[in-house]
C-alpha cells in the first residue's frame, strides 16, 4: 500500500522549479490535468473559464485553455471536471485542534471534508494540560496529518497568571523562543490573550511578544473592548479573531490589526461575523486584511459548520463570492507570509484544490495533487491515511489528577446575601457580572429554584495545587435536574461541573475521572450521556464520525436537562479573559478587573 500522505509528500518549490517549468511549458508530462472547470482565482476575485490546470510533483504547474493538454506530453492521468468550480483549498488562520476533540490526524478527516487543507492552530489548550510536552506530541501529530498544519506558539498559558488560576502549564518566555527554534512549521505567536497586562506593560508579557518579533514572527492576538486597541497594536499584535460588532472591528483594521471574522454554528458563541462584517458591507472598509476562522468547532460541528460554510456566510452577509473564497484561504497565507505555497491556484503553489458546485458546496478535496475526497466522501487513500494516525505518550493518558476530598457546595448561609453570580445568555461569549439577593430556603434545593441559580464548581485537575475547588453559582442556566461536567474548561481545563445536587455533581465528576477525561451528563444517580476525552483529558483518540456521534448524542441529553446554553459555551464559562465574570479553581475572577471577588456579599 502507498506511503500516507502527509505536508512532507510534495517537495519544497526550490527543489522543483526545473520541473515545473518543463511542464507548464508543454516539455514534460503533467501528473494530472483537471479539465473543463471554471476557475475560482483568489488573486483577483473572480470565477472564470472555462478552463484545465495542469498538477505535478504536488504543484501546479499551470492553469491552461481549455484543451491546451492535447498538444503537450501525455499526462499521466486526467480529470473531468464537468464544468464545476476549481478553488484553492481553504486556509483556517485560528483554530484550536482540541475543541474540535479528536487530534491533529483525525481532525484533517473533517477538514478535508469541508475543503479546508491548511490549517494555523494554537495549542495552547494541550499546553494548559502538559506544557510544551503536551504542545511537541501535537507538532509530531500534526506532522503525520494529511493536511498541512502551522503553529501559532501558545503566548498565554496561563490565560492569566497563578494568582487567579492554575494550568498545568506555565509557557515562559524561555520555552517559546525554544520552541520556536526547535520547530519550524512555529510561524507566529498565539493569541496573546491578556490583553490588560499586555496594554499596560507588563514585563513577561512583552518579553514573550519579543521573542515572536526578534524572530521576524508575527503577534497574534485576543482582545475585547475598544478601548485597548491602540495600545495592544502599538504593543505589536497584528491579528485578532475576538471582534464582536463592526466597531471594534473598524478600530481593529484601522489599527492595522489583521481581523479574522470568526462563524460558527449560531447556536454557539463562535458566530460574531455577522456582526463585524458591517465593517466590509457596511462602513466600506476593503476586505484585503479580512479573512474568516472557524477558531473553535466540536466534532460534530466541525462537519457541518467547517471553514467553507464559514465562508457561504460571508457570501449570504453580502460579501462576492469569490471575494469570500478569497478571505477563507489566501488572506490568511498572505496574512502570516505563505502565499507562495497556500490559497490561490497560482503556477507553483501546492495542488491544494477544491472542487465546487455552483453553490460552493465541496465535491472533491485534493491535498497535494492527491485525491482525497471525492463526491463529499472520503477516498480509501484518505482512509489510509487515517489509519496511521499519531499515537500520544502515555502521559497525555494521565491528566486528570483530582483531590481525594471533594465537597463541591457551599455552607447555605443563615441569613439573606448577596450572591455574585455568572449570568448565563446567549450566545455564551460575554458573560454577565449579576449581583443576585438571596434569602436562603431549609436546604439549598429549595433555594437554589427560588432564585434561578445553579451549583457551579471548578476543580483543579493537575495535581499543581493542594486540591483548589472554587464554589459560585450560575444565574439563569436553567438546568431542570441533576448535573453536568466536562474536563474541557478554558483555557487552564479544570474540571468545571454545575448541578442541583451534590450527589450527582460528584458521580459526573467521578466519571471523568475513571475515563481520565470527558464531558458527561447526569441525573438522578445516572450517567445520560459522556464522551471521554482521554487525550489530555481534552481529546478522543477516535476519528470524526464516531466522535460526532457521541457528541451529538451528548448534545441531545444535553439539552434535554434544559441548559440555557450549548456545551461549547460552558466549557468557556472559566476563561478567565473574556468579560465579564468567570470561575477558576481560584474562585470569581472579573474582567476586565481581574480580580477575585467573593461568591457571597452581605
Ligand atoms: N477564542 C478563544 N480565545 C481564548 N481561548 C480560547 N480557547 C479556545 N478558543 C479560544
Ligand atoms: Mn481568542
Amino acid at each position: 500500500m502507498t506511503r500516507p500522505v502527509t505536508r512532507f509528500s510534495t517537495a519544497p518549490l526550490w527543489q522543483m522549479t526545473r520541473q515545473l517549468a518543463a511542464v507548464a511549458g508543454g516539455r514534460a508530462a503533467a501528473d494530472l490535468v483537471i479539465t473543463d472547470a471554471r476557475i475560482l482565482s483568489t488573486y483577483t476575485d473572480r470565477i472564470s473559464g472555462p478552463k484545465e490546470i495542469w498538477l505535478s510533483g504536488g504543484r501546479i504547474a499551470a492553469v491552461k485553455d481549455p484543451g491546451a493538454h492535447r498538444s503537450a506530453p501525455q499526462p499521466k492521468a486526467i480529470y473531468d471536471a464537468r464544468g464545476g468550480i476549481l478553488a484553492p483549498g481553504l486556509v483556517d488562520p485560528h483554530i484550536h485542534i482540541e475543541s474540535s476533540m479528536i487530534t491533529a490526524c483525525a481532525y484533517a478527516e473533517g477538514a478535508l471534508l469541508n475543503g479546508t487543507t491548511t490549517i494555523f492552530c494554537d495549542s495552547h489548550e494541550i499546553g494548559n494540560v502538559m506544557d510544551v510536552a503536551g504542545i511537541e506530541a501535537m507538532l509530531e501529530d500534526a506532522r503525520l496529518a494529511p493536511m498541512s498544519i502551522f503553529l501559532t506558539v501558545p503566548s498565554t498559558v496561563p490565560a492569566t497568571s497563578p494568582e487567579l488560576e492554575t494550568a498545568g502549564g506555565d509557557l515562559t518566555p524561555e520555552k517559546i523562543g525554544a520552541l520556536f527554534d526547535a520547530w519550524p512549521e512555529a510561524v507566529a505567536l498565539g493569541e496573546k490573550m491578556d490583553f490588560v497586562p499586555v496594554v499596560m506593560g507588563d514585563p513577561r508579557s512583552h518579553a514573550i511578544i519579543a521573542e515572536s518579533l526578534k524572530r521576524g514572527r508575527p503577534v497574534s492576538g485576543h482582545v475585547y473592548g475598544r478601548e485597548f486597541i491602540p495600545g495592544y497594536a502599538a504593543s505589536g499584535v497584528t491579528d485578532t479573531h475576538e471582534a464582536i460588532d463592526r466597531e471594534i472591528a473598524n478600530d481593529m483594521a484601522d489599527a492595522g490589526i489583521w481581523v479574522f471574522l470568526r462563524g460558527g454554528n449560531p447556536s454557539t458563541p463562535w458566530n460574531s461575523i455577522a456582526e463585524a462584517i458591517g465593517a466590509i458591507t457596511k462602513d466600506g472598509a476593503s476586505p484585503k486584511r479580512f479573512c474568516v476562522c472557524t477558531d473553535d468547532r466540536d466534532a460534530d460541528d466541525l462537519l457541518t459548520f467547517g471553514q467553507d460554510w464559514v465562508v457561504r456566510e460571508a457570501i449570504r452577509l453580502g460579501m462576492a463570492p469569490a471575494t469570500a473564497w478569497a478571505m477563507g484561504s489566501l488572506h490568511g497565507a498572505t496574512r502570516f507570509g505563505m502565499d507562495g505555497d497556500f490559497g490561490a491556484l497560482g503556477g507553483g503553489r501546492r495542488a491544494d484544490v477544491i472542487l465546487l458546485n455552483d453553490d460552493l458546496k465541496v465535491q472533491n478535496t485534493w491535498y497535494g495533487g492527491e485525491l482525497m475526497v471525492e463526491g463529499g466522501k472520503i477516498t480509501p487513500l484518505l482512509d489510509h491515511c487515517l489509519e496511521a494516525r499519531y499515537t500520544y505518550p502515555k502521559a497525555a493518558y494521565q491528566t486528570v489528577k483530582l483531590p481525594a476530598a471533594r465537597s463541591l457546595l457551599p455552607e447555605l448561609p443563615a441569613g439573606p446575601v448577596t450572591v455574585n453570580a455568572i449570568g448565563i445568555e446567549m450566545p455564551g461569549i460575554a458573560l454577565p457580572h449579576r449581583k443576585v439577593p438571596v434569602t436562603p430556603g431549609k436546604d439549598w434545593a429549595g433555594t437554589l429554584a427560588a432564585h434561578s441559580l445553579t451549583h457551579v464548581a471548578v476543580i483543579e485537575r493537575h495535581g499543581k495545587s493542594d486540591g483548589n475547588i472554587a464554589k459560585g453559582f450560575l444565574h439563569d442556566f436553567t438546568l431542570k435536574a441533576g448535573a453536568v461536567a466536562s474536563s474541557v474548561g478554558h483555557d487552564s481545563h479544570n474540571i468545571i461541573v454545575a448541578g442541583l445536587n451534590e450527589a450527582d455533581m460528584l458521580l459526573a465528576v467521578a466519571e471523568i475521572e475513571k475515563h481520565q477525561g470527558g464531558i458527561a451528563v447526569v441525573r438522578d444517580g445516572e450517567v445520560k450521556a459522556f464522551v471521554a476525552l482521554p487525550v489530555a483529558g481534552l481529546m478522543s483518540d477516535k476519528r470524526v464520525h464516531e466522535v460526532a456521534e457521541e457528541t451529538r448524542a451528548l448534545k441531545a441529553a444535553w439539552e434535554e436537562a434544559g441548559c440555557a446554553i450549548p456545551y461549547m459555551g460552558f466549557n468557556l464559562i472559566p476563561l478567565s479573559v473574556i468579560p465579564e465574570i468567570r470561575i477558576t479553581d481560584k474562585g470569581l475572577v472579573t474582567v476586565p478587573q481581574m480580580a477575585i471577588v467573593p461568591t457571597f456579599e452581605a
